[in-house]
């Protein structure tokens, strides 16, 4: 612990950097030091916490008369940092210069490559120039040199760049991703997020906030914040990987819309969002899940997953001992699955909160990031007012699991089976239904539609409405910590930066 003012301390974990400072005349000269002939200085960099999850670079000096005594605190303090493994030292950067508000370029350039330079990270920068750039070029480049692959973008950059690095960690370890029982390797190389996209929920869910300084500065620290992923599978074939959300009926067709209207930036998805709203489609189908018996939680607790969790913990734990046994067979086929069918306005399935500026606490505000679980929220059909109070619930205190249209289940794995492909498998489908247009022929005020709806993972489109979804447990990491308690003492965290005498 280094005292800075204030009485203020700040654990060696969270300094940035130590610098030798080169002292103008006129600092030289000043107050008592006046007679003296030579004064030497160092400038400590630290992480400054403040309001709301964010940190911030700040710096105190500490002046000092003997050049030997500083030069010695320059290099002890040089030395604990060094013996700070966890922290990157080079780093693979991937930027989307047309993500979010098309402001990633500038948000690397101006606010994270000059902390990165200041904690001495080497770094190597590829700016994409189209979509999956970043994900090939994964399969491409020697990754194990690298301590951490850095995504500049939104929720998609970040999927690309996952999709890339576990596609091959599996490629190198002779795993086929297409077998949905496949046991897949962890990756251990972690992935950085510098929020600069429309929604950033993976960043604000791991972080508490989407602010780009925030993010580099716990890639500098060296944090680590292991996350489940879920495979996602049709018929024995991969589609995609899925950490946020996962979403058939209301989410999918707010995105399937909003694509058509990427040049609104963001503010896509609050048109998307209002016209899905009115639209009111539900959608028929069954849903088979294996409920998460090894986890600890439920999707109704009052506490979050927050640092350190203990929850997130006890799976690791259990984790580890799978690894130990991985010659024993394991008992996840043989446990038992239900099955509901019904008419669903959203079907969400989420590995996280799901928290975003839009949402504070989420779609799901006590599910875990890495207690190998998924929390799966069926919404079922009801009017537009019960809609609307349960989407109210996301942004206010009241809980939005309690109203008697809405269940959710934390699971290990689900299937969905729309009525359609279930019409469509069993040859009975009504030709006649096709010519009747979208709507079910019978009801056409009831909004049920016959068509389907598009999945969302991690907002991207999925082809297939009839998938198979299984949990991987902390199968990657993220340069995060988690959501930290929040600080009680604020007012010490304050001041911007200081000056200190040895
Ligand atoms: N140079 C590029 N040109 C076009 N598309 C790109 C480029 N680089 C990446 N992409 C694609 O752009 C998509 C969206 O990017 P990103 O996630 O950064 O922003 P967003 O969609 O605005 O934000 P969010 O995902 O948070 O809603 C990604 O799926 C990615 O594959
Ligand atoms: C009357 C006011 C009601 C307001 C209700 C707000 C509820 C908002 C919940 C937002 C949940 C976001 C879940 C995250 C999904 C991301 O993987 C994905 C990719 O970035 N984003 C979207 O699909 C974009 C989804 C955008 C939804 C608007
Ligand atoms: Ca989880």
């Amino acid at each position: 612990m280094l005292p800075v003012p204030e009485n203020c301390f700040v654990p060696i974990s969270e300094i940035i950097s130590v610098e030798e400072t080169e002292l103008n005349k006129k600092q030289r000269n000043i107050g008592k030091w006046q007679k003296m002939t030579k004064l030497h200085a160092f400038t400590v960099y630290y992480v400054k916490k403040a309001r709301n999850h964010r940190w911030r670079c700040s710096d105190v000096t500490f002046w000092c008369v003997d050049e030997h005594l500083c030069n010695q605190w320059i290099q002890a303090l040089k030395e604990l940092l060094e013996m700070q493994k966890s922290r990157p030292k080079q780093l693979l950067v991937y930027i989307n210069p047309y993500g979010g508000k098309r402001q990633g370029k500038r948000i690397y350039e101006q606010k994270v490559a000059p902390l990165f330079s200041l904690a001495s990270i080497s770094t190597d920068v590829v700016i994409t120039e189209h979509a999956n750039h970043a994900k090939d070029n994964l399969f491409e480049v020697n990754i194990y040199k690298y301590d951490g692959v850095v995504c500049v973008g939104g929720d998609g950059m970040f999927s690309e760049v996952m999709h890339g690095l576990i596609g091959r960690i599996q490629k190198d370890s002779g795993i086929d991703q297409n077998n949905p029982k496949a046991s897949l390797v962890q990756c251990n190389i972690r992935i950085g997020i510098i929020p600069a996209g429309s929604t950033d929920c993976i960043c604000y869910s791991t972080v508490g906030i989407s602010d780009p300084v925030t993010s580099a500065l716990h890639i500098i620290v060296g944090d680590c914040q292991p996350l489940d992923v879920s495979s996602v599978h049709h018929n024995n074939m991969f589609l995609k990987y899925s950490v946020s959300l996962l979403g058939y009926g209301f989410y999918g067709d707010i995105l399937k819309d909003s694509e058509k209207k990427r040049w609104m930036g963001p503010m896509r998805y609050d048109y998307s969002g209002f016209k899905t709203f009115l639209s009111h489609h539900y959608y028929e189908g069954t849903i088979a899940y294996q409920p998460a018996k090894h986890t600890l939680g439920s999707p109704r607790d009052k506490d979050s997953c927050r640092t350190g969790c203990y929850i997130c913990k006890k799976s690791e734990q259990q984790l580890a001992e799978q690894h130990k046994d991985c010659g024993l067979k394991h008992e996840e086929g043989e446990e038992e699955w239900k099955v509901i069918k019904g008419k669903f306005l959203a079907i969400n399935a989420v590995n996280m909160s799901c928290a975003c500026p839009r949402s504070p606490k989420g779609l799901s505000p006590a599910a875990h990031l890495a207690d190998g679980s998924a929390d799966l929220i069926l919404v079922r059909k009801c009017s537009r007012f019960d809609f609307l109070r349960y989407l109210v619930r996301h942004t206010n205190q009241d809980d939005q699991f309690d109203f008697p249209f809405v269940d959710v289940y934390r699971v290990k794995s689900f299937q969905f089976t729309s009525k359609l492909s279930e019409d469509n498998e069993s040859n009975v489908m009504d030709i006649g239904k096709k010519r009747f247009g979208q709507f079910c022929r019978d009801h056409p005020a009831c909004c049920c539609n016959i068509v389907n709806s598009t999945w969302n993972c991690d907002g991207e489109t999925l082809d297939s409405s009839a998938i198979e979804v299984r949990v991987h447990c902390q199968l990657m990491k993220l340069f995060a910590r988690g959501i930290e308690e929040n600080c009680k003492d604020e007012a010490a965290y304050s001041q911007n930066s200081a000056e200190q005498l040895l």
